[in-house]
């Protein structure tokens, strides 16, 4: 409310012009960080955080702040888009030059690939002029992953063999489920169930057997829906339960496909975020979802100090 207060003598248009100029002391908590952008791959949510010079210091503390519902944007994880050259730890399969998908679980944990993000790292190089709509390749810890932007908004990606290690069983109360353990850069269990899905508890991890995943794992309860769409939940190594996971969806539909005698074919996934579709081939995998883009700012510089300890 301006002084004097509305209808007393000053103009609520003039204030608002001047409140624009106003110089802010180098404390305040509005003096402009790093930019971020926040997008959603059914539901699967991120901050993306563009870094083109590689200069960001992005630490496991930073991460776990800007994902804080409470305290921080809130995020399932970090999408920092740099030069794969200024990646310490980038393939050696993706050139220097390619726009690189550096991705952080909520908990600040790396990991190696995430099919949601992608999409939405996609989505952001079109928005953002840095790559042309259609088709491009972009780099991941997982490998170099090409993608298609379609004019609806969705987004294709070719996001290779999805391998099949064996597999291993999980439990969660009382409860065990067998499952397909399925490498798609990042490590999966993906269990095909007959239990109603909204039953499950996944508010904490199920336990997995540690021997198989010395990693940890992504888990997958899957249930058949019709012949060509399944039902999913999954709970995500450094994250907990998420509303999608691009991977674990095509985890899902390997799993899926394996208990009709497939070993290839198309299904439809239902995440409680929204529906994707994913194709096995005996080459590759290929999924297709929406990418969304909601926000842009830029974080408080003080507080992203402090997000750091500083
Ligand atoms: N939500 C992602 C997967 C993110 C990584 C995962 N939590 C892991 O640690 O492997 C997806 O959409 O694939």
């Amino acid at each position: 409310m301006p002084p004097g207060g509305i209808g007393q003598g000053r103009c609520v248009r003039c204030w608002a012009r001047r409140l624009s100029i106003v110089q802010l002391d180098a404390g305040s908590p509005l003096v402009q960080g790093p930019e971020f952008v926040k997008g959603h791959g059914t539901e699967n949510d991120f901050v993306v955080l563009p870094d083109p010079r590689g200069e960001l210091k992005l630490t496991e503390a930073r991460v776990r702040a800007l994902c804080d519902r409470r305290q921080g944007l809130g995020a399932d994880g970090v999408l920092r888009v740099v030069r794969a050259g200024d990646v310490s730890d980038a393939p050696a399969t993706v050139s220097e030059d390619i726009w690189f998908m550096d991705y952080r679980n909520a908990d600040g944990s790396v990991a190696e690939m995430c099919g949601n993000g992608v999409r939405v790292f996609a989505r952001y190089l079109v928005e953002a002029g840095l790559a042309r709509s259609g088709e491009f390749s972009l780099g991941t810890r997982a490998g170099v992953r090409t993608v298609i932007t379609h004019a609806d908004g969705r987004v294709s990606v070719d996001m290779g063999p999805a391998s099949v290690l064996g597999e291993s069983t999980v439990s969660a109360g009382e409860h065990t489920w067998d499952g397909i353990a399925v490498d798609l850069g990042n490590p999966h269990l993906a269990c095909v169930t007959t239990a109603e899905l909204g039953t499950l508890d996944l508010s904490t991890a199920p336990l997995y057997d540690t021997g198989f995943f010395p990693n940890g794992v992504n888990v997958e309860f899957v249930q058949r829906k019709s012949a060509e769409r399944v039902r999913m939940r999954v709970h995500e190594r450094g994250v907990g339960e998420t509303r999608s996971c691009g991977t674990g969806t095509v985890a899902a539909t390997v799993a899926a496909l394996r208990e009709d005698g497939d070993d290839t074919g198309r299904r439809i996934v239902e995440i409680p975020g929204g529906t994707v579709e994913v194709e096995i081939t005996e080459a590759t995998s290929t999924l297709t979802g929406p990418a969304e883009l909601v926000a842009r700012g830029w974080l408080g510089a003080e507080w992203w100090q402090h997000a750091d300890g500083g």
